[in-house]
Parts: C-alpha cells; structure tokens; sequence
C-alpha cells in the first residue's frame, strides 16, 4: 500500500508542482495517475522512490515513511518501468532483466535463469535475450522493461507512461500483457499515463489530477464516467462516456434470441440472414442468398454490455452473436434486448447504470 498525506513539492525554480496530494494506492491494485502536462504525475510518482523529495508531507510504502529509508535500499523493493523502457544500451537483453536479481545477491546463473522465465512470461521469444536493446522493436523493449521491473520481486511497480512510445495495436496488447500479469501475480502497481482511455482500461482506481498538482478526483473507472465531479474532469474524461461507461455493466442476463443458421437452412424473418455455423456450432460468417459476409465482431459470453450492444450494432444482419468460452453459438442479440436489460438494471440499481 502507498499512501500519500498531504504531499507538496515546490521545486527550487518555484514551481508547485504538487499541493497537497492525499491518496491511497490500495495494495494489490493498479493506481492510475491521469492528468494534462505538466499536472505532477511524475514528481508523485518519484516521490514514491524518493528520486523526488517532498518539500512537505509523507509517503507511506507499507506504513513506513520512505523519507527515513536509504534510497538505494528503497528502490530495490520498487520496480521501476518508463516511457522507451530506460534499458542499459550496452548489456543484453538477458543482462538487463538479470539486473536486480545480482544486485540482490543472486548468482549469475540463476540470476538469468529467472530472467528468462520473465523474458518467456512478458509474451518474448527465449531467442531475444541475447540481442541488445537497440536491435528490438519498440513493444519488445517495453516488455523487456517491465520483466526486468518484475525481476526483482518486489510488491511495488512505479511505471511512467510506459506504454506511450508504441502504437496503439502494439499498445493495447501490451496493456493486455500487464492485465494478465496482474492478475496472476496481484501487485502494487502506480501507473502514469496522460491518456484517459488507458487509464479506464488500467486503473481499478484512477486519479485525475489538474495542473498544479491537486486532485480533481479519485474513483473507479466506473465512477469516473458515469458520475464526473466537475466540468474538467467530464471534458477530460472525453465523448461517448454514457457508451464507454456499458463497458462496465455486466450482460449476464441479456435475453438471446434463436438465430437462423446454415443448420436449418431457412432463413426465418424476411431478410433472408442465416448464420453460418461449423460441425461444432460455431459460427464462421453470414450468408445472404449467395452471398457470404464476414461474422465481425462477436459477444463472448461473460462480457461487458458494451460487447453485446457492439455485436449487436456491428453484425450485417442487425443481430449480434453471442458466443460460449469455446465460440460455439449461444444465440442472438438485439439491440432492442440491450437497451431493455439498461432499463431494468437502471430500475433495480440505479447507482450501478448512472
Ligand atoms: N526538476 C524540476 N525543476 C523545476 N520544475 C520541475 C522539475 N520537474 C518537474 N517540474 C515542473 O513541475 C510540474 C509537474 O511536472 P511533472 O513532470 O510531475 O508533470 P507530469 O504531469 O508528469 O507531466 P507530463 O505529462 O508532461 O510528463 C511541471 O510544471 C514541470 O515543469
């Protein structure tokens, strides 16, 4: 657990870059900090690690006030991951994973030992880790950087923009990556980003600061986009959130319909739609009379409403397609049926479809 209390930096120029920062980032959790240039993301993120000292107030790292830590000691129980991942240009890829485990007193060998088992755990070919950093690709090294932030086991990952460099597909699955490394490995990770959508997709609490350092709010994603505190957290929380809030809201009791497929050979209703379905009744595409189109997006059962109402919305026949954790066919969504399951979620739960 990090806690800040009451965190003001003024740097020696004058500038305040924090005033009076009061969070808790819970253990276990991903902390995303979100906010325009400039708003001390950064500088609370390195107070953390003391590679920035408070001019006031205290952090916490587990109830121990890091101010009375040796900061070499400290950053040893901190992972560190950044914006082109700061790896060491001169050592192999293996080296620099292998870091932190020598500098913990491990032996060389079983230092890269586990730095491979990380190397193989980020989604990186064993084959890599004896390249230099230069001769990876950008979302490489950003892997790279986080195995070598997870390589000293520490409960605590600071990580600065670490995904901003690379572009959006490379970007979306290496938030994917961290998602699932979280999920087995349940850190304390702080995460800056200035990108809201990452920060929705990321943070299980996310806290949007405004320049000069205060917090303008703190909340879950959730929360965040259906009940922003002012004007400039709704602005920065951006379009379309009464949409991107249905990615929050389960479609466990969605109503299916049955949907005409190749099984049955005729197409019921008038638009002549069926659904092409494999031996195992899975779906593979649509066929209009002769024609064959694409399946496009499908609804994994599980998901979000925001998936059912996309399939729905996306599908060339008006009905989306729900599927099972293996893909086989589970039967039809309407449009209709999500905005019906919003009306009764709203009237039972108010609070949770705001
Ligand atoms: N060493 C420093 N000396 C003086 N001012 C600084 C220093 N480091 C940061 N600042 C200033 O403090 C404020 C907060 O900077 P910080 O880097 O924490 O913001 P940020 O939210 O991380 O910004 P960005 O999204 O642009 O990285 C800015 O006005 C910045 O110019």
């Amino acid at each position: 657990m990090i806690e800040f209390s009451e965190v003001h930096k003024a740097y020696p120029d004058g500038t305040v870059a924090l005033q009076s920062l009061s969070l808790t980032a819970r253990e276990g959790e991903i902390t995303v900090l979100v906010g325009p240039s400039g708003c001390g993301k950064t500088t609370t993120l390195r107070t953390v690690n003391r590679m920035v000292d408070p001019s006031s107030g205290t952090v916490r790292l587990d109830g121990v006030d890091v101010s009375t830590q040796d900061p070499p000691t400290l950053r040893r129980g901190i992972g560190y991951v950044i914006q082109n991942a700061g790896l060491f240009p001169h050592r192999t890829v293996l080296d620099n994973v292998a870091t932190v485990p020598v500098l913990l007193g491990r032996s060389r060998a079983q230092a890269r030992r586990q730095a491979g088992e990380l190397l193989e755990r980020v989604g990186l070919d064993l084959r890599v880790g004896g390249r230099y950093p230069a001769q990876l690709s950008g979302g490489q090294q950003q892997r790279v950087g986080v195995a070598r932030a997870l390589a000293g086991d520490a409960p605590v990952l600071l990580m600065d923009e670490p995904f901003s460099a690379v572009d959006p597909v490379v970007r979306a699955d290496l938030q994917d990556e961290l998602l699932r490394l979280q999920s087995e490995l349940g850190r304390t990770i702080l995460f800056v980003t200035h990108d809201i959508d990452e920060a929705i997709r990321l943070g299980d609490m996310v806290a949007v600061l405004r320049v000069g350092g205060t917090l303008a709010q703190f909340a879950p994603p959730s929360e965040l986009l259906a009940a922003p505190v002012d004007d400039f957290v709704a602005e920065f929380v951006g379009r379309d959130r009464g949409y991107r809030r249905l990615q929050f809201v389960g479609a466990g009791s969605l109503s299916l319909k049955t949907l005409p497929t190749s099984k049955d050979s005729t197409p019921i209703g008038g638009d002549g739609w069926l659904l092409v379905v494999d031996d195992d009744g899975r779906p593979t595409g649509w066929r209009q009379g002769s024609e064959h189109v694409a399946l496009g997006t499908v609804h994994a059962e599980g998901g979000s409403l925001r998936s059912a109402l996309d399939a729905a919305l996306s599908s060339p026949a008006g009905r989306g397609v729900a599927v099972d954790d293996d893909g086989r066919l589970l039967g039809g969504i309407e449009p209709e049926a999500v905005i019906t399951l919003l009306h009764t979620a709203r009237a039972s739960s108010p609070e949770a479809v705001r």
